[in-house]
């Protein structure tokens, strides 16, 4: 079924799976991915590999730290398969723009039974029991259990897990008290739990004390000597959570200590346990029922989380949103739809900003700050994450060298601070555009005076920054794109001073010229002696709104020449632009700048 090694789809992406991951899921991956399932790779062996595969699905054995994150070149999601991410570098990965999803339902329900098992075994000592009649023996007054039924379960850590824990075990007739202080008091309500007010009240009352909260840095050894000390002698204690959470020196004291009276646990803080540590010598105590972590080891679950995972791998490798992701703003698969098309109207715009007004020195254009305004019904989407992540994308691309340069929701705002980019989102719900040109939202992005510059509390001022002609200042007040989305189609509405309406894609011939006959065809006439076909052409005058300023809008060229007006030229062609042509249109009279762009 997979491949183990070489890939056998040319150029599909590869997904790598160094893990027992049902079947299942990653049947949906093989008609369009390179599923390699590749089991008991070293550390070193991941290391060595990572760097050729899109996706990597793992379960809780693979650590995915920074060091492999950062092999992993060409990476774009890191699936778990399962709830549990502390295996992941969460931080690593948002910073490279790593997607992280998992599977926050699907084993919830096996974890909660595994539990539910621990409790009754812990209870009636059937793990003893089981090894004493396999080597032959036929102990019973030894190996008296207790009921659980009217004894209470306390439980730390009311979300998914502990929840149906608590269902469970009012089943069986258990008193259920909780401690979680982020809990949702109406599901615990309903699930017959009494939250306490303090950790305290649960391990004074607890019979059984059950713990499902995330191993985080609050929650590591938050169960030691102080808090068993407080336990009943007859208490259990139960982990299916985390390894690390109760304290494994601390619980094996009180166990030989005889502190509390036994414990059922699934979870380790190293797994497989080392020879020597605490979690190895409380496997093989006497009062305590261990499992190699199989909480959410039953068919049914392997199979939910497979799919769920393997779901989202597809989503994310094909440009969509995935559910679970845990690193990424949750934006639902309509919202993103209808977003779509301004998703690449804004990277465009983005990258237009850059190759049209940025300046050639990379280093001094990243210190910007930018409106962006979303107009019309635009205004009222709530999620504007994907928006922006293009934006900063499409700032970002024709000034990096990193080709791998990989920019999403996850980490966008992560780069914007890093290159000294600031964007100002707003939203303009009162310019009604409905209607209006045959769109119902545009967007706006202006360019304006960083305020951490020093000069920033000065009146307006030319910004110093070349054009991408490399010939003359651009106003910073004038560096303004607007655009708008019409049958699924990205248009560019305003560029600079000037109103248009072209397409931005492909190779772009951007000139600004004296607004006089005969233009056209002098530049067609250059472009076609130089080799260079025109695919379309549009035209963009001065924005209306500009008429009415002192100089009709003009620049000072076209005020000092006594011009009454200048225009843009705006011609799609079908390959780069030599700077020699460019030189030569420039050169023509009345052609004042003419700016190669590639979008
Ligand atoms: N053994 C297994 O195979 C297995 C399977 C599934 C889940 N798990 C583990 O179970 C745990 C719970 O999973 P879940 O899906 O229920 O998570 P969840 O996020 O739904 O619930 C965790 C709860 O813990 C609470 N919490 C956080 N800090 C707390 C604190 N200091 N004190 C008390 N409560 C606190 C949170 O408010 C939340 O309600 C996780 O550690 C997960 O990795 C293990
Ligand atoms: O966090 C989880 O989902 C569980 O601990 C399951 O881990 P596993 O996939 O390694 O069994």
């Amino acid at each position: 079924m997979s491949q183990q090694g070489t890939a056998n789809g040319g150029d599909r992406p590869k997904v790598l799976i160094p893990e027992k991951v049902s079947p299942d899921g990653l049947k949906l991956l093989q008609a369009s991915l390179d599923v390699h399932e590749r089991k008991g790779l070293s550390p070193e062996e991941l290391l060595d590999i990572i760097g050729d595969y899109e996706a990597l699905i793992v379960r809780s054995e693979t650590k995915v730290n920074a060091k492999l994150l950062q092999a992993g070149k060409k990476l774009r999601v890191v699936a778990r398969a399962g709830v549990g991410v502390d295996n992941v570098d969460l931080e690593t990965a948002t910073k490279l723009g790593v997607i992280v999803v998992n599977s926050p339902q699907g084993n919830i329900n096996a974890a909660a039974e595994h539990t539910i098992a621990l409790l009754m075994a812990t209870a009636r000592n059937i793990g003893d029991a089981s090894v004493s009649i396999k080597s032959g023996k036929w102990e019973r007054s030894k190996l008296t259990g207790v009921e659980v039924k009217g004894k209470t379960l306390a439980i730390v850590g009311l979300g998914k897990v502990g929840l149906t824990v608590a269902r469970a075990a009012g089943g069986l007739g258990m008193n259920l008290i909780g401690y979680d202080p982020y809990a949702n008091v109406n599901l615990a309500a309903a699930a017959n739990v009494e939250i306490v007010g303090t950790m305290d009240e649960l391990f004074e009352q607890a019979d059984f004390l059950t713990i499902h909260t995330p191993m985080i840095a609050s929650t590591k050894g938050m169960i030691s000597t102080a808090e068993l000390s407080k336990m009943k002698k007859t208490a259990r204690v139960l982990n299916v959570a985390r390894g690390g959470i109760i304290d494994e020196t601390a619980l094996l004291e009180a166990l030989e200590s005889q502190t509390i009276g036994g414990a059922g646990l699934d979870v380790f803080t190293s797994e497989p346990p080392q020879a020597d540590d605490a979690a190895s010598k409380l496997i093989k105590h006497p009062k305590v029922v261990a499992t190699p972590h199989l909480g959410a080891s039953t068919v049914e679950a392997q199979e939910n989380v497979s799919i769920d995972v393997c779901e989202q791998v597809l989503s994310i490798l094909s440009g969509q949103l995935p559910r679970s992701a845990v690193n990424a703003p949750i934006i639902m698969a309509e919202e993103y739809r209808t977003l779509a098309p301004f998703v690449t109207l804004l990277e465009r715009m983005g990258t237009l900003y850059t190759s049209y007004f940025g300046p050639s020195n990379s280093a001094q254009r990243l210190r910007t700050t930018f409106d962006l305004t979303y107009e019309g019904t635009l205004a009222s989407t709530k999620t504007t994450q994907p928006l922006f992540a293009a934006l900063v994308k499409g700032l970002v691309a024709p000034v990096t060298s990193q080709e791998n340069t990989n920019i999403n929701i996850v980490n966008a705002e992560l780069i914007a601070k890093e290159r000294g980019i600031l964007i100002n989102e707003s939203r303009a719900r009162d310019r009604d555009i409905e209607g209006r040109e045959g769109y119902s939202a545009s967007v706006t992005l202006r360019a304006r005076l960083d305020p951490r510059s020093p000069s920033a509390s000065r009146a307006p001022r030319q910004d110093p920054f070349k054009d991408a002609a490399g010939n003359r200042a651009k106003k910073l007040e004038d560096q303004i794109i607007s655009g708008f989305v019409s049958n699924n189609t990205p248009y560019i509405s305003r560029l600079g001073r000037f109103a248009t309406s072209f397409v931005p894609e492909g190779v772009l011939l951007i000139l600004r010229n004296y607004d006089e006959p005969g233009k056209i065809g002098t530049v067609g006439g250059k472009l076609g002696k130089a080799g260079v076909n025109i695919r379309n052409m549009s035209v963009g005058p001065l924005d209306e709104g500009l008429r009415n300023n002192g100089n009709g809008g003009l620049s000072a060229d076209a005020t000092a020449n006594g011009k009454e007006n200048e225009a843009l030229m705006i011609l799609g062609v079908d390959r780069q632009v030599d700077e020699e042509v460019r030189k030569d249109l420039l050169g023509e009279d009345g052609v004042l700048e003419a700016a190669s762009v590639t979008l």
